[in-house]
């Protein structure tokens, strides 16, 4: 993300000086305790740290403040960063980083626009043309439509994991997918449940959980996230304020807010969240959520307006949460297993098959023959013949 410091020369040239002595003195320090040279060593760190801190003092104006809980300090305006005070007061001090080297260039195009005024650049030509291939090269997708009709010719799922998708809206407005309450908290159940099943089958096509990440703006969508996702603990599940720092190929969001009355909570609304949010992929942003309800935000309405101009929304069939529900159950290998990282046995594949598998068979139960007891008893010849004829 751009940061802003001080490019102030002969500032910057006291600081490496200051640094250099601290290191010497540590060294000192090292050989010989003693306690003057520590009282020397304290009062130089401090004064490096007092000299940083006019320096650099948050790198992040566009992403999550820290929160002030107290109402009388946030009144008193102490939610405005000390760093946001400076740079308004002083914009020739400032200086933009420009160049990232996290999301490829349709990821990055989003803030860019929203956020970032187009001044972001991708580090190399390899970040911006970064994308998220299928280890199987589609293998498991093939399979899983074979024989089921219930897709069509143009199945989404086919058109979310293909390549050349890495930066897309998925709106489920033509499905029952209204947004519930547990008490006071928000969910939304048929998000979760095409997050689990997009997830899934991210899995069976060979993508690792590390490389997979899950966030949602509100805690009790985290929960439902969390419980269907419980048998793939390295899939990480956060919050946008968690999320700030980290980064996956793959990042699913659950946007949560879809209802009649379009009720849009704080949340959605602070640019901060979402900016950090729509920044932690490096190959592939999922969103899902109601196109009609979310629009009403301004910076998504923006959103909404780029992402239809470049054709990144994918509208869901009414339908759509229940084409692929079989992806999330447990299947059996019958024949050759698909290319791919193979995953440890999970609970879920406890009962009978294995991620990545073929053909869904019933097991049949091998019954032992009971060569204790009877006739067989002490004639060790006809117990193997019998044990050998199950
Ligand atoms: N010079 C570089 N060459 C290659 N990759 C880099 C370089 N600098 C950073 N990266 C990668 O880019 C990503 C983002 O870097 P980093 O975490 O430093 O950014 P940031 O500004 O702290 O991001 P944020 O605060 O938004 O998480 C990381 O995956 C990091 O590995």
């Amino acid at each position: 993300m751009p940061c802003s410091l001080d490019g102030n020369s002969i500032t910057a040239l006291l600081m490496r000086l200051l640094r250099l002595l601290c290191l010497r003195v540590s060294v000192l320090c090292a050989l010989q305790i003693n306690l003057s040279l520590l009282v020397i060593i304290s009062s130089f760190r401090l004064l490096y740290v007092y000299i940083s801190a006019q320096l650099v003092l948050n790198r992040y104006p566009t992403l999550i403040a820290s929160q002030v809980r107290n109402p009388a300090a946030r009144k008193a305006g102490l939610e405005v960063s000390l760093f946001r005070r400076l740079s308004t007061a002083h914009p020739h001090a400032v200086i933009d980083l420009t160049h990232q080297y996290r999301m490829n260039e349709d990821i990055m195009l989003l803030s860019n626009r929203l956020i970032y005024g187009d001044r972001l650049k991708c580090g190399t030509e390899e970040v911006a043309r970064r994308t998220l291939v299928l280890p199987d090269g589609g293998k498991y997708l093939r399979m899983m439509h074979t024989g089921k009709q219930t897709c069509g010719k143009d199945c989404w799922m086919d058109k979310l994991l293909s390549e050349s998708c890495k930066a897309v809206f998925v709106d489920t407005d033509l499905l029952p997918a209204q947004d519930t309450r547990v008490g006071d908290l928000v969910q939304n159940p048929t998000e979760a449940s095409l997050v689990h099943q997009i997830t899934k089958t991210l899995l069976r096509s060979g993508v690792t959980e590390s490389q997979i990440g899950v966030i949602s703006l509100y805690r009790q969508q985290i929960k439902l996230l969390s419980h269907l996702l419980q048998d793939h603990k390295e899939i990480e599940i956060l919050t946008a304020d968690r999320s700030q720092g980290r980064d996956k190929e793959c990042i699913i969001i659950s946007m949560v807010r879809s209802n009649d009355a379009g009720q849009l909570g704080d949340l959605v609304k602070d640019w901060r969240r979402m900016n950090v949010s729509f920044t932690r992929a490096r190959s592939k942003l999922i969103i899902i959520g109601s196109r009609k309800t979310l629009q009403s935000a301004p910076l998504l309405s923006e959103f909404f307006t780029l992402m239809h101009g470049k054709k990144w929304i994918l509208p869901l069939p009414p339908n759509a949460d229940k084409m692929h529900s079989h992806a999330v159950q447990p299947i059996i290998l019958q024949c050759g297993r698909i290319p791919g990282k193979r995953p440890a046995m999970k609970e879920e594949n406890k009962t009978i098959g294995k991620e990545n598998d073929a053909i869904t068979r019933p097991i049949k139960k091998i019954k032992k023959a009971r060569t204790d007891v009877g006739v067989l008893r002490g004639r060790p010849i006809l117990q193997d013949i019998m044990i050998g004829g199950n």
